[in-house]
Formats: structure tokens, sequence, C-alpha cells
């Protein structure tokens, strides 16, 4: 059963009890590029306190460098090291885990930030945002030639999806049993300013149903992030909290990271999600409306 925090003696001991806070960002952070109210304040706070803060976010269209400025847009300290993306961890998937030899290639479904992460790692690739793979033109089968070095195909959220990125994929895929298969994340919706749009999950669906197997994912709630975070960060699971607006990504990437775990009602899951006779199994240890209800605070009665 959650606690559903209310007073501010709830927010003050949550405070008190953990040292680590990990962050999922869309729906927790911002909606799209527009801040949630409270969230600067809150994360002041935390940084006085001197709490490790960590951001996690599923979203793999920015690398960890574009995403340190959007941070710095919107006005919310943060450092690059502290910052994990789906794209980040998909290139260390396959330098670190997979071990893809420099001769070979990848095949991206993806943006900027995905292939930026890549060259990073020293990973080559094709498609992405190449023009040639950006267009509405009839995809032709006679006209196109396997890359013999393409040993994978990773998919992130693409907002350029076509019928030509999808084709390319699935010939990799098809023709190669080999052929690694890669999901940035698998989030079927992510809250927009504006309202809900088709997440990375909405994008491989595709590929998925027409390859016949499902792939890898690297993002939420897989433990490769977490051990992307591990590399580079050491904390207490015990001391740790996970917060964040998806139940089957951000809340179930906490428990099987062995965290704490904090719901926000400000993205993706709803009040009727959790409660009810639809409520689903996975159960936040402490739910909220918003970070920012952490403000009351500073209504604490002194002891
Ligand atoms: C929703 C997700 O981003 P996150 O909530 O993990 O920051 C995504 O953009 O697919
Ligand atoms: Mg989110």
């Amino acid at each position: 059963m959650s606690i559903h925090l209310s007073t501010p003696e709830d927010y003050k001991a949550l405070l008190d009890k953990f040292e680590t806070w990990i962050f999922d960002c869309d729906g927790v952070l911002w909606r799209g590029d527009e801040l949630i109210d409270g969230v600067v304040e809150v994360l002041h706070i935390l940084r006085c306190l001197k709490k490790q803060v960590v951001f996690v976010t599923n979203n793999a269209t920015k690398s960890r460098k574009s995403y340190k400025t959007k941070f710095d847009q919107l006005g919310i300290e943060a450092h690059v090291d502290e910052i994990f993306g789906s794209a980040y961890a998909s290139a260390v998937y396959l330098s670190s885990v997979i071990k893809l030899p420099k001769t070979k290639k990848v095949y991206v479904i993806g943006m900027g930030g995905l292939e930026e992460e890549l060259r990073d790692e020293g990973i080559s690739y094709l498609g992405g945002t190449n023009p040639a793979d950006n267009t509405l033109e009839p995809f032709s089968l006679a006209n196109f030639t396997l890359d013999p070095d393409v040993a994978a195909v990773v998919c992130g959220l693409d907002t350029q999806i076509n019928y030509t990125k999808l084709s390319k994929a699935f010939q990799y895929l098809s023709r190669n049993p080999g052929c690694h298969f890669i999901a940035t994340n698998e989030d079927s919706t992510y809250p927009s300013a504006d309202g809900l749009l088709p997440g990375a999950g909405s994008i491989s669906a595709p590929l998925r149903c027409a390859a016949g197997r499902d792939p890898i994912c690297t993002g939420k709630p897989s433990n490769t992030m977490l051990d992307c975070v591990k590399a580079k960060i050491n904390f207490d699971a015990e001391r740790t909290i996970m917060i964040g607006d998806r139940l089957n990504t951000d809340i179930l990437f906490g428990q099987n990271g062995g965290l704490s775990t904090l719901l926000v009602l400000t993205g993706i899951t709803e009040e009727a999600d959790i409660t009810g006779p639809y409520a689903s199994p996975i159960v936040p240890d402490f739910v909220t409306q918003a970070l920012g209800d952490f403000r009351a605070v500073d209504k604490v009665k002194a002891p």
C-alpha cells in the first residue's frame, strides 16, 4: 500500500531519510519544454541539504550534453555527470556489454542525441538524421543494398519516423538473424506540454511486428540503465529514492534496483491508475501530486 504524502512532516521525513535522489525528467521536472511548478525550488532545497542528485531519462532524443543545455535553459542546476539518458545507456550497452567491434555499424532509428552518444562511444552508424533516410519517397528494395557491416539496429523516439527507415531496419533484422535489436526505451507515450504523444515504444512496435522479435531495452525499467549510473556514481540503495511519473518504467526501475520509490501525478500516471478496481500491480512506496509539494517543508515547526 502506498503512503500518500500530505503534511509538511511527511515531506521532511523523506528529506531526512534519503541521501540520493534519482529523478525521472519528462513528467516530473517538465512536460516538453514547460517547467513544472516548484521544481527549481525543491531541487534547490536538495542542493542546500547536500543531497546527491541524479537525473535518469528514457528520452533518447537528446544526449547528456544537450540535456545539460536544457537544464540550464530551465534554470535547474545540473551537471553532465549527473545526467543519464537512454541514448547514453544504449551506446554504453553496445560498446561495453555487447562489445560491438569497431569495424561494425549500427542502423539508427532516432534523432541527433542518440547519434551523438554513439559517436562519443566510437560507434559508427547509418540512418538516423541522414537526409537520404528522412524521406517520404516510396522505398524501393530493388535500389537498396544491405551494408554487411551493420550488426545492430537501435530504435529510439524518432519524430521523423517513416517507411524508409522502418524498411531498412527490417532488412537488417530479418536478413541477419544475428543482428542485435535494441530499443532505447519502451514508453508507449510521453507527456508533451500540450498532452500525450506516441513514445519510443510506439516507434519500435512496427519493427517488433514485422521482424517477429522483441528488442533488448536499455532504458528504464531495465537494469542496464542503473548499471550505467552505478558505473559513474556511488550510492547506497537503502538511502536512495527514485522519483517518477510512470509506473511501468520509473517505479519498476526503482523496485528492480532495490530503491525506494515516489510517484508524482504530473505526467503519465493518474490517480485512477493507483486506486480502485483497475489499479496497477506496480505499487510505489510513496505518492504525491507533484515534486513541488516538498516546498511544504518550510512549514515544519521547529522542535
Ligand atoms: C517519457 C520518457 O522520458 P522520461 O519520462 O523517462 O524522462 C520519454 O521521453 O520517452
Ligand atoms: Mg517520465
